[in-house]
């Protein structure tokens, strides 16, 4: 027989399957307090105490060998070793959660009866051991006929014995051919799951209560929902509040740099290139990393916290209402962050129309992309009163644009489920992590994760397509007395658009700013400030912020319109991308964009002749 040369991760969601993939590999795959987190077969290796590499394979979390989602079939595939390109897993690795033991031996079971060699990993005994769980894994090993060893997969504890057990089993599997054993049914196996628990669990005491009774008020039908509410009304206030002195210091820094470029370098091209397009372009948008960096410490706590499951759970009811269910939520949260993840995260949704309806409304999130652009026509238009005992009115507009994108989004799946993508809610069923405290390491890594993206899209993206733009916008010169923006490139390319935004109350400025921004929604803002920039009559005036620009040459009838135009509109050419891939064809993303484009001029529209009715 030739040497082993692979092991696979399998069990149910959450368990930990990819922490301790990351433990073991030193890789570094995206794990969340959510089941679901992993959705494709990813591979890394693992050096044995012996010395020998094997390859290790992380799957997506699965309840059995009858899929019933796309990436359950990515796992049942790879153990069966029918994956296209990948020999059969030599070792199985169950992964099992010590403290939902009796869930989790289901298809443990399933995974023994293969009769392959297999380990079992007993993952977060912290966990259990906290909850009051004393276990016993000789008991358990009994019970199983494999080996089985206490992990801690996010403290690396019972790494090492984990690598011994499946170098044991390497050698076992040299000498033994798979003897499947006989399959049990479902009933039989929750019925074995429920007493091998049993003997396992020594005993059981307090904590649960507490838990149990966190539950009780958080998930309560009526308690719940405006409970959720509120935390996510504060979450909005918090980032114009706590953001304003970070980004009014960001802005003076690139004020300064702007000032100290204009009196060292002659005037000429390279000056007015880096002041005019690299400052005020990628500057205008590099100032909202404050405020991304808040809503992203929300919203990596909840999800830390476990609390972000309960509000799946939550939305559940609602999700059914407009004919998706509550495994649209994972997915459509990620698209909080951006819609590409979101889509990609829909392969766990097993009902193709149910995946397709959420695929089509995750753009509708609204992405960390829009924020600078709301935000920056929020901090010109909206004044920073508040309208209530600590309720900042900025902040309350912010929370209504996402509000409007979430509203969107049902009443599109609404319609979508009734017409192109047919059918009836499915059930769900969620298992709820437990409560967790959050890791302050843990958060800071995500946060910089999520800046990091943001840095980079500025440095890459946006500093490419605003020198772009730039340039377009300063040759060829206006003759003397002719507006720059009019008699540029830039200018006369976007002629034809304006006419057709001008009924929604665009101005020329907006027509300039929607083409760069199918690149990146962020871009508008950068764009915007370029075209400022170069139209301005004097240095003093290029110096202005983009905001006090805005606030001056803009209706407040325009403003409103335009945020309404970026709650809807599609402005971002990979996430059509990630469509055209995940719906392999081009009919999807395509009446994507007709559909979200349509809206965007609608409601454009709409917003600005309401506005001008009521005389803003
Ligand atoms: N306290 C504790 N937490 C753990 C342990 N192992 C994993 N976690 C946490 O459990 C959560 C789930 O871990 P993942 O590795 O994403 O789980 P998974 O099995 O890969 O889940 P899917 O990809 O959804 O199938 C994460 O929040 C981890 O930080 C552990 O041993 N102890
Ligand atoms: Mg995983």
């Amino acid at each position: 027989m030739t040497r082993l040369r692979t092991a696979a991760l399998v069990g149910n969601p959450n368990a930990g399957k990819s922490a301790l993939f990351n433990a073991l590999t030193g890789a570094r795959q995206k794990i969340a307090n959510y089941p679901g987190v992993t959705v494709e077969r990813k591979a890394g290796r693992l050096v044995l105490p012996s010395g020998e590499p094997v390859e290790l394979i992380d799957l997506p979390g699965a309840y059995s060998f009858e899929p019933s989602s796309p990436d359950e079939e990515v796992t049942r595939k790879v153990v069966h070793g029918e994956f296209a390109g990948e020999a059969t897993p030599e070792v199985l690795i169950v992964v099992l959660d010590a403290a939902n033991l009796e869930q989790h031996l289901v298809f443990a079971q399933e995974v023994i009866e293969l009769g392959r060699p297999t380990v079992v990993a007993l993952n977060m005994v912290d966990l259990a051991e906290r909850d009051g769980l004393v276990l016993d894994p000789a008991a358990l090993s009994q019970a199983l006929g494999v080996p089985v060893v206490p992990t801690v997969a996010v403290r690396r504890r019972g790494l090492a014995e984990l690598a011994g057990a499946i170098e044991a089993a390497e050698e076992r599997a040299q000498s033994m051919q798979p003897q499947p054993e006989p399959h049990l049914t479902l009933p039989e196996r929750r019925l074995a799951a429920s007493n091998i628990a049993k003997a396992a669990i020594l005993s059981e005491t307090a904590q649960h209560r507490l838990h149990a009774g966190l539950d009780k008020v958080l998930l309560h039908p009526w308690i719940g929902p405006p409970i959720l509410f509120a935390l996510l009304f504060v979450v909005f206030q918090a980032v114009f509040a706590w953001a304003t002195p970070f980004a009014d210091g960001l802005e003076g820094i690139i004020g300064a740099i702007s000032g100290w470029v204009s009196a060292t370098l002659p005037a000429g091209f390279l000056r007015d290139l880096l002041t005019e397009g690299v400052l005020a372009g990628v500057g205008s948008v590099v100032v909202f990393l404050p405020q991304i960096v808040i809503l992203f410490a929300f919203i990596l706590a909840m999800e830390a916290s476990g609390y972000m499951a309960r509000a799946a759970y939550l939305m559940d009811r609602m999700m059914q209402g407009v004919g998706l269910s509550g495994r649209s939520f994972i997915p459509l949260l990620s698209s909080f962050a951006c819609a590409i993840p979101g889509i990609m995260a829909t392969r766990s949704i097993a009902d193709p129309k149910d995946r397709l309806t959420t695929i089509l409304i995750a753009p509708l999130m609204t992405c960390s992309a829009r924020l600078p652009v709301y935000a920056v026509i929020i901090a010109a238009f909206i004044p920073a009163t508040t309208v209530g005992p600590g309720i900042g009115l900025q902040g309350l507009v912010l929370f209504g644009l996402y509000v409007a994108g979430i509203v969107g989004a049902m009443l599109a799946a609404l319609v979508l489920r009734r017409s192109v993508a047919k059918g009836g809610a499915s059930g769900f069923i969620m298992e709820l992590p437990r409560y967790q405290m959050p890791l302050v390491k843990d958060l800071l890594i995500g946060l910089w994760q999520r800046a990091w993206v943001f840095l980079r899209r500025a440095g890459t993206i946006i500093f490419t397509v605003t020198i772009v733009l730039w340039l377009l916008l300063t040759f060829p010169k206006a003759a003397p007395g002719e507006s720059q923006v009019e008699a540029s490139a830039a200018g006369q390319i976007s002629k034809g658009l304006a006419v057709l935004v001008e009924p929604i109350g665009f101005n020329r400025e907006i027509a300039l700013a929607l083409i760069p921004a199918m690149a990146a929604r962020e871009v508008a803002v950068a764009s915007l400030a370029t075209t400022y920039a170069v139209d301005a009559p004097n240095e003093e005036a290029a110096a202005a912020g983009l905001a006090s620009q805005l606030s001056a040459k803009w209706s407040l009838p325009t403003a409103l319109a335009f945020l309404a135009w970026f709650v809807f509109a599609p402005q971002c050419l990979s996430t059509i991308a990630v469509t055209r891939r995940e719906t392999n064809g081009w009919k999807w993303p395509a009446f994507m964009l007709a559909y979200l484009f349509g809206l965007a001029y609608i409601f454009a529209g709409i917003t600005y002749w309401t506005a001008v009715a009521l005389g803003l």
